[in-house]
């Protein structure tokens, strides 16, 4: 028995002997001569795996290699733990050929001074962003203007009290004196602009902040240039 399944492992000839039973016997059977089509009644028999004429068994098999120690991937350096002084990081110290293995030296690091608090600042009820989200596209008029005009800084200025706030952000001027109880950093912090390009406040506080979406319906105009003395005479 031992002999017959090491012949169908290694796929040497199967040669049916007389101590296997038949129901162990691979096919096709011996006297399987490819032409007889009609299948036999009640053949169990076991398909040899892989075919007795596959390409797998004509492959001459091959030795497994075995790498010498020469081939194989060198091993890691060692960490040099006899140079390293406890609490200092590998990378601050004297030797910094060390090996980079140790652990990362995050830990023995001052933390960095806390950036400039931004306060918080508790909106009124029903001036949530999403309240402002819904008063934008309500319809309501919130430019105070009745077309788009071209504003240069001396106009702008002219428009920096809370019941009448102007500013500028990327070239476009808004009313913002209806976003002003709305704002998330508060009143105070929108009326620094007020009157005036607030660009570059903007940009250093919340470049993320998307200012033409939240103040599109409140969009006055375009600042431009002050007009030279000259060109107003004519
Ligand atoms: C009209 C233009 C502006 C719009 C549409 C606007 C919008 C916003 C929005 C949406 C936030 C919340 C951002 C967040 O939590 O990530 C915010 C927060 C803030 N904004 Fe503005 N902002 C404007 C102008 C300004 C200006 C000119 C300043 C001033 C200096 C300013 C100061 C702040 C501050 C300090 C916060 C922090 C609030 C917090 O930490 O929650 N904003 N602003």
């Amino acid at each position: 028995m031992t002999s017959y399944l090491r012949s169908w492992l290694t796929g040497a000839p199967t040669t049916a002997t007389p101590d296997i039973p038949s129901f162990l016997r691979v096919s096709p059977p011996a006297s399987d001569d490819g032409e007889d089509t009609e299948t036999e009644q009640d053949d169990n028999s076991v398909p040899a795996f892989p075919a007795l004429n596959s390409a797998q068994r004509a492959a001459p098999s091959q030795p497994p290699r075995i790498l010498s120690d020469s081939a194989l991937m060198p091993p890691p350096p060692p960490p040099s733990l006899a140079t390293r002084t406890p609490g200092v990081s590998s990378r601050s110290s004297a030797k910094p050929s060390s090996s980079s293995l140790l652990a990362p030296a995050a830990t023995t690091q001052r933390p960095l001074k806390p950036t400039k608090k931004r306060d918080k600042v508790a909106l009124a009820p029903g001036h949530s962003p999403l309240d402002w989200a819904a008063l934008k596209s309500s319809g309501e008029d919130l430019r105070g203007v009745d077309t788009l005009m071209r504003i240069p800084p001396s106009v702008l200025k002219q428009h920096r009290s809370k019941s009448d706030a102007w500013s500028a952000f990327n070239g476009k001027v808004y009313n913002i004196t209806p976003y002003l109880a709305f704002h998330p950093g508060g009143e105070r912090e929108l009326m620094r602009v007020a009157g005036r390009d607030g660009t570059e406040l903007f940009a250093a506080t919340h470049a993320w902040v998307n200012a033409d979406f939240m103040l599109d319906s409140c969009l006055v105009g375009f600042l431009i240039s002050e007009p030279s003395p000259s060109s107003d005479s004519s």
